[in-house]
């Protein structure tokens, strides 16, 4: 398996398009500022009216695309996908959006997120006679569309996104017009926008800002939009359900120029990093810093609130990207060093604070308390902007098994001594609700915290099984 050296992996973006005569270019810029969400593979399919274009492939946007392939693909329509894969494992089959054609008409999709139900749903169809071409949890929804008994294509979408369980933000194109759809609970990200006559639709609303599209609104719960040339349908497949917004967006996932039900990502970070330092009592230290680029905006929180000078204490090395390498835990550790480098002149003789977003298996906090008492650091003390991540994620994000967390096993105590902190706090649970902004009293602005608290907003199948254990077990 290829991959990336990376301690928490994102879990796909997705752009769709409908009503303007550059659809797969736009497409091709929604995809780069969604690249950060999933760095396997990418691609655009497009659609004139008469046909479906796909131009996929394995690797970054910018590794897929070129002039020539988007310059034949041309059309009014288009739907984008940019992956990490969740399921089914790696591969150009598993490469979104998928395209199926058949006589009674041809269709693509794109996902973000993960069905909980796929496997249960797959042995179902599998026995009714269905034969898969991939071995992602996306294409189970295709198949239920066509074996729908309810009249009409809108119908028969509606029947089985409503079979569905788990998380899922959905767009469907056909050469009639393109189909929106968010899971019940809303757990990924999806926003609707407007640019001249088109509507565009994207998971982060920095796509948005890129192609200078306006953002109108966030896709509901449990609603299903159908965009064609005569405009646009609101109609549901299910009533929403309590509302689960993964918490990790906001601490980790999402860029901070966008928003999620209008929270910008970075004043929400910068809100947890107040709320840490609020909570840390008694850190006296000399200077802040953050991990970057994904802590910056909760260091500078901290430092706002602490009165401690923020300082570039540690900076990244851009090009170290992609390293086609087995993601072994030694080689996890060396990449740390790869990517990051201290600031001797900053750090050496002082009491430095170390802000990062999270704790997955501690190799990178472990890797930078490590560099910074060789750079001189006298005392380093970590603080997280998230509580302890004990339990696994089934909803699209690949947050290792148990086994691997290691909060699932070691207590606040022993993760200090294992990264050879001189103290750690994590931020609480009540903080990280506080800081983005949403209240859990109200039911339409819950958010998913099962990472942290084990409470998981769907029903888990026992055959949920997280991809990469999959393969392990080959
Ligand atoms: O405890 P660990 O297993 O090391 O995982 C935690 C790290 O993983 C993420 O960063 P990552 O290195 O994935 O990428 P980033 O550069 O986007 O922060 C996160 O920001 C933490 O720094
Ligand atoms: N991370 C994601 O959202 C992935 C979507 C889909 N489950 C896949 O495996 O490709
Ligand atoms: S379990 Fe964690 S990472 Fe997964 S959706 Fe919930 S909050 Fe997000
Ligand atoms: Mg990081």
């Amino acid at each position: 398996m290829l991959g990336e050296i990376r301690g928490l992996n994102e879990e796909c973006g997705v752009f769709g398009i409908w009503g303007h005569p550059d659809a797969a270019q736009l497409s091709y810029y929604g995809l780069h500022a969604l690249q950060h969400r999933g760095q396997e593979g990418a691609g655009i399919v497009v659609t004139d009216g008469q046909a479906l274009r796909a131009v996929k492939g394995e690797g970054l946007v910018n590794d897929v695309f070129n002039e020539s392939n988007l310059g034949t693909a041309k059309g009014y329509g288009a739907i984008a996908h940019a992956r990490y894969t969740t399921a089914g494992g790696g591969g150009i089959e598993n490469v979104q959006p998928l395209l199926f054609r058949s006589s009674t008409g041809t269709l693509a999709i794109a996902h973000n997120g993960n069905l909980v139900n796929a496997n249960h749903l797959k042995q179902h169809l599998e026995r009714s006679g269905s034969i898969f071409q991939s071995t992602s949890d996306t294409e189970v929804v295709v198949h239920l569309i066509k074996k729908s008994k309810k009249p009409g294509f809108r119908a028969q979408v509606k029947e089985s996104l409503s079979l569905l369980k788990g998380a899922f933000s959905f767009l469907i194109i056909t050469k009639e017009g393109m189909m929106v759809a968010r899971d019940r609970n809303g757990l990924r990200p999806l926003s609707l926008g407007r640019l001249g006559d088109a509507y565009v639709v994207a998971s982060e609303t920095c796509a948005f800002d890129l192609i200078g599209a306006e953002f109108i609104r966030e896709v509901e719960p449990g609603e299903l939009l159908v965009i064609t040339d005569g405009g646009i349908e609101e109609d549901r497949f299910v009533e929403m359900e309590k509302r689960a917004m993964c918490a990790m967006e906001y601490v980790y996932f999402a860029r901070p120029d966008s928003n999620i039900d209008e929270i910008n990502i970075h004043a929400a970070r910068k809100r947890m990093g107040k709320q840490l330092a609020k909570e840390c009592f008694g850190i006296e230290a000399d200077v802040v810093t953050g991990v970057p680029d994904s802590s910056i905006s909760a260091a500078i929180g901290f430092a706002e609130e602490s009165g401690i000078p923020y300082e570039l204490g540690l900076i990244k090395n851009r090009y170290t990207g992609r390293t086609f390498i087995q993601p072994t835990q030694e080689l996890r550790e060396r990449g740390v060093k790869m990517k990051l480098s201290p600031v001797v002149q900053v750090v050496k003789g002082k009491r430095v604070v170390m802000v990062d977003d999270s704790i997955v298996r501690g190799t990178t906090s472990r890797r930078i308390v490590n560099m910074l008492k060789e750079a001189g650091a006298t005392e380093v003390h970590v603080v997280i902007s998230s509580p302890p991540m004990k339990n696994p994620c089934f909803y699209g994000i690949d947050t290792s098994t148990s086994e691997e967390l290691i909060a699932s096993s070691k207590s606040v105590e022993e993760i200090r001594e294992a990264i050879g902190a001189d103290t750690l706090t994590f931020l609480s649970a009540d903080g990280l609700v506080e800081a983005t902004a949403r209240a859990f009293d109200d039911e339409t602005r819950g958010l998913c915290m099962a990472c942290f608290t084990g409470d998981y907003p769907t029903e888990i199948f026992p055959d949920t099984v997280l991809p990469h254990v999959k393969e392990l077990q080959h």
